[in-house]
């Protein structure tokens, strides 16, 4: 980024050629050596744009004319793509956006880490055969327009709900479901929230599915723990969506932006649905995380696997578990999987789904990798081969220090996002080599990019 003051104004019209794509997918141009960022834009793009917003920084700018359009722009396919804040690159050919994604994870190497970034193996994104209706969940606030009944996101920068009738890339599956509450909702005249006055009962449907089984789990999001005419409203649902094989309510009265509240009740029929990954099949309860893109996920654990090279004699970390999905991937062919994660009812799960695969050799417990590694080492259990899959803020620096320290033979990093895995790198680069970087598209349209990067102990003279 510049270092020098930004003088552009807001409302100021320029010409800007475009660059690169930035980490939230907008595009990249310099105006007299000034960083612009331009929701829309289009690396090789000439256009020419308003200043929107002026930070100490850098400019966001809209566009107001493209002079030269890139080749692999495209007539983005979904009806509510410019206001729905969901996806950033629908306007882009699939393709492209793959090799977008890794220009992504090289401009993250360029600026937090400090080997040269040429010297680095980055294979190409893993990307969709086909790249629509890949999530298996969907969770629309719901809200009243014109006295009907809506269900959607809020839009791209503002606060207005978006109706969304069929979302391109969720699962068709949770779409029907959606769409036929939401016409329950209105013939029974369930009260909906009102989030500026705080009062009425629904503000959001989860909608999960099964990939494989086909059964969807539906959670009602409610303000309160009562819901009028409540039996009527299960008694409809089971009629018209026999596919939904559970119905739970979640109560959340407070004024917050997180979904999910303290309170879960089942309302109708199993506390679970199953899904199957490979070899293995998950029970998920309301709350549980799950991987979003289940055929992504096949792909993207099968790289772990490949990355970690287990010969079956090996002691593996599975840091940052959840429900242990990764560690289960690859219990079959490891002496020992040790998991950790901070959320205990995670930390459940994984123990339940391990026991139900007759996995003896694995081992989770409840807490942070920055702590237990060491505590474990302490304890004289040293690991061969370390997984790490950290949320967006990458590892704690305890946990990398606790790997340079130990020096397990594999480390396995998996990330989601670019920026935190670079900076990560650059500290484990001390003792390890970078084998390559893999990364593997797991939301096709949207700028989100998951890598595994094979780091590998690099030998003393
Ligand atoms: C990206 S998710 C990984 C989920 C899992 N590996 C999977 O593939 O489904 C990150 C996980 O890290 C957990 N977490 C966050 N901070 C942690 C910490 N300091 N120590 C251990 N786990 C942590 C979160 O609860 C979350 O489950």
């Amino acid at each position: 980024m510049t270092k020098q003051a930004i003088t552009i104004k807001k409302g100021q019209q320029f010409p800007l050629t475009i660059k690169r794509l930035g980490i939230n997918g907008e595009g990249v141009g310099y105006f007299k050596k000034q960083v612009v960022f331009v929701p829309g834009a289009l690396p090789g793009e000439e256009v020419v744009v308003e200043a929107t917003n002026i930070h100490p920084k850098y400019a966001e700018a809209k566009i107001k004319k493209i002079r030269k359009r890139s080749p692999y722009r495209v007539t983005p396919r979904c009806p509510v793509y410019e206001q729905c804040g969901g996806c950033q690159l629908q306007h882009l050919d699939y393709e492209a956006q793959l090799r977008e994604k890794r220009d992504i994870v090289i401009q993250a190497l360029e600026r937090h880490c400090r080997l040269p970034v040429e010297t680095l193996s980055i294979r190409p994104t893993i990307g969709m055969d086909d790249p629509w209706h890949y999530r298996n969940k969907s969770q629309f606030q719901v809200g009243i327009k014109k006295g009907t009944v809506i269900a959607g996101l809020y839009g791209l920068n503002s606060h207005q709900l978006i109706d969304i009738s069929e979302c391109l890339i969720q699962h068709p599956a949770t779409n029907r479901v959606t769409n036929i509450v939401k016409m329950i909702l209105q013939d029974l005249r369930i009260p909906i929230y009102n989030e500026r006055t705080q009062t009425g009962v629904v503000r959001t449907i989860v909608a999960r599915v099964g990939f494989h089984t086909g059964d969807v789990q539906l959670v009602l999001i409610t303000a309160t723990k009562d819901i009028p005419r409540k039996q009527l409203l299960v008694d409809e649902i089971k009629r018209r969506l026999p596919e939904v094989k559970s119905i739970v309510q979640n109560i959340n009265g407070r004024k917050t932006s997180l979904i999910f509240g303290e309170e879960t009740e089942l309302l109708e029929g199993e506390e679970y649905i199953q899904e199957v990954l490979g070899d293995l099949s998950f029970e998920l309860s309301a709350r549980a995380f799950f991987q979003l893109n289940p055929v992504q996920t096949v792909k993207l654990y099968d790289e772990v696997k490949k990355a970690a090279a287990l010969t079956g004699t090996e002691k593996v970390v599975d840091a940052y578990c959840g429900v242990g999905t990764i560690g289960l991937w690859l219990a079959k062919d490891a002496r020992e999987v040790r998991g950790m994660d901070v959320i205990p009812e995670a930390i459940e799960d994984a123990k339940k789904n391990a026991k139900k695969h007759g996995f003896a050799n694995t081992m989770y417990t409840t807490g942070k990798a920055e702590t237990l590694l060491p505590k474990w080492v302490k304890e004289g259990w040293k690991p061969d081969v370390i997984i790490v899959d950290p949320p967006r803020t990458g590892c704690d620096r305890a946990l990398l220090q606790t790997i340079l320290r130990v020096q397990p033979k594999t480390v396995v990093y998996v990330s989601c996002n670019p920026s935190s895995l670079a900076r990560d790198i650059d500290v484990l680069s001390e003792s390890y080599h970078v084998d390559y970087i893999q990364p593997v598209d797991m939301f096709p349209h949207t700028a989100h990019v998951e890598s595994v990067a094979r780091l590998v102990l690099k030998i003393r003279a």
